[in-house]
């Protein structure tokens, strides 16, 4: 194969109570890239449509993920890499890391597939750790591996693949305001107090539990967030009143998508999901934020070839 053409998606991190571990992957909204063998070697961008990203490899988290692999599997050959964004750079639904999880996805490929999921997760962390200024695979595993993901450890990089219940959707908006991760994560404290990471890590470990279980009720018990939320809503206007009323409207849960200012909301079943973008809509209709919103059924496949 000499060139590949792949749907790269986009992903919620931490689904509320996992900062930095948990993730799913989204079917509705990915970018697409296209990536070529050349026999000039090296890392090449060639094109990018939908947005204003630098050109230079190692500027580019796509260049930076591709360089890593390419050092180390040092190929007889070079790649160009086309990018056509469709996830907007700072909306919190992993527009780094479908570029990051991309370009060495379709590079693998097109050398017959020498490293397995894990090992490509390894190099595109180099090149999410560009865009946040640390390395985390929240977002990146989703896209990878598909489904609900739990990063176990980045070093060595560990990814266990969790179930995905059949029903569930996901309701998102994204409020046309840009947070950058490493200013979301700058705000952040660097201790937890003991009793909220008590509370933290019970609701980590019913959530996995919830999804094995295919267990709705325990899953909306699950879905809070006592360590992180609290410091980074403040960035997101109307996050509270969304979040209550989507609550109340019957969501299994609400929380912010990565890093904000996106905002997740988890349903069982589509109609419910799309009941929950109404209500989403109308705090947002009353403010002068531009928005938008749309309903996702959870993909398990991740990364896809076009
Ligand atoms: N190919 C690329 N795609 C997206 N962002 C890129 C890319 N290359 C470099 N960047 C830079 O990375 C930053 C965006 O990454 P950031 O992690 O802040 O947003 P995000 O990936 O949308 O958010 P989140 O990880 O919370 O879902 C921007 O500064 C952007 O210029
Ligand atoms: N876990 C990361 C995801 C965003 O890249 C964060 O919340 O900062």
């Amino acid at each position: 194969m000499e060139r590949i053409k792949i749907f790269s998606p986009a992903t919620v991190a931490n689904v509320s109570c996992g900062f930095d571990v948990l993730g799913f992957c989204l079917d509705s909204v990915g970018d697409e890239m296209v990536i070529r063998k050349t026999s000039e070697k090296g890392i090449r961008i060639t094109k990018i449509e939908g947005s204003d990203l630098p050109f230079n490899p190692e500027d580019n988290v796509a260049g930076v993920s591709a360089l890593a692999l390419y050092n180390y599997l040092k190929p007889d050959c070079g790649f160009e890499i086309e990018i056509y964004k469709n996830i907007k750079p700072g909306s919190g639904i992993g527009s780094s890391s479908a570029s990051a999880a991309g370009s060495v996805f379709g590079i693998n490929e097109l050398l017959g597939k020498p490293l397995s999921k894990l090992q490509l997760t390894k190099y595109a962390l180099k090149g999410e750790a560009l865009a946040s200024g640390s390395e985390h695979a929240d977002n990146l595993a989703p896209a990878i591996f598909g489904g609900f993901t739990l990063v176990r450890s980045v070093n060595p990089v560990d990814v266990l693949q969790l179930p995905t219940p059949n029903d569930l959707y996901t309701t998102l908006i994204h409020p046309q305001i840009e947070i950058k991760t490493s200013e979301a994560r700058a705000i952040l404290p660097n201790e937890v107090p003991l009793s909220n990471a008590i509370t933290q890590w019970s609701n980590v470990g019913s959530l996995v539990h919830a999804l094995h279980t295919n267990d709705y009720h325990l899953l909306s018990k699950t879905l809070n967030d006592i360590v992180v939320e609290p410091y980074r809503k403040q960035l997101i206007p109307e996050f509270d009143k969304l979040k209550t009323e989507v609550i109340n409207a019957g969501a299994l849960g609400c929380g912010i998508s990565g890093s904000g200012p996106s905002i997740f909301a988890l349903s069982k079943g589509k109609a419910k999901a799309t009941e929950v973008e109404k209500v989403m809509q109308n705090v947002y209709e009353k403010t002068e934020i531009p928005f938008y919103t749309f309903v996702s059924k959870i993909n398990t496949e991740g990364i896809k070839i076009l």
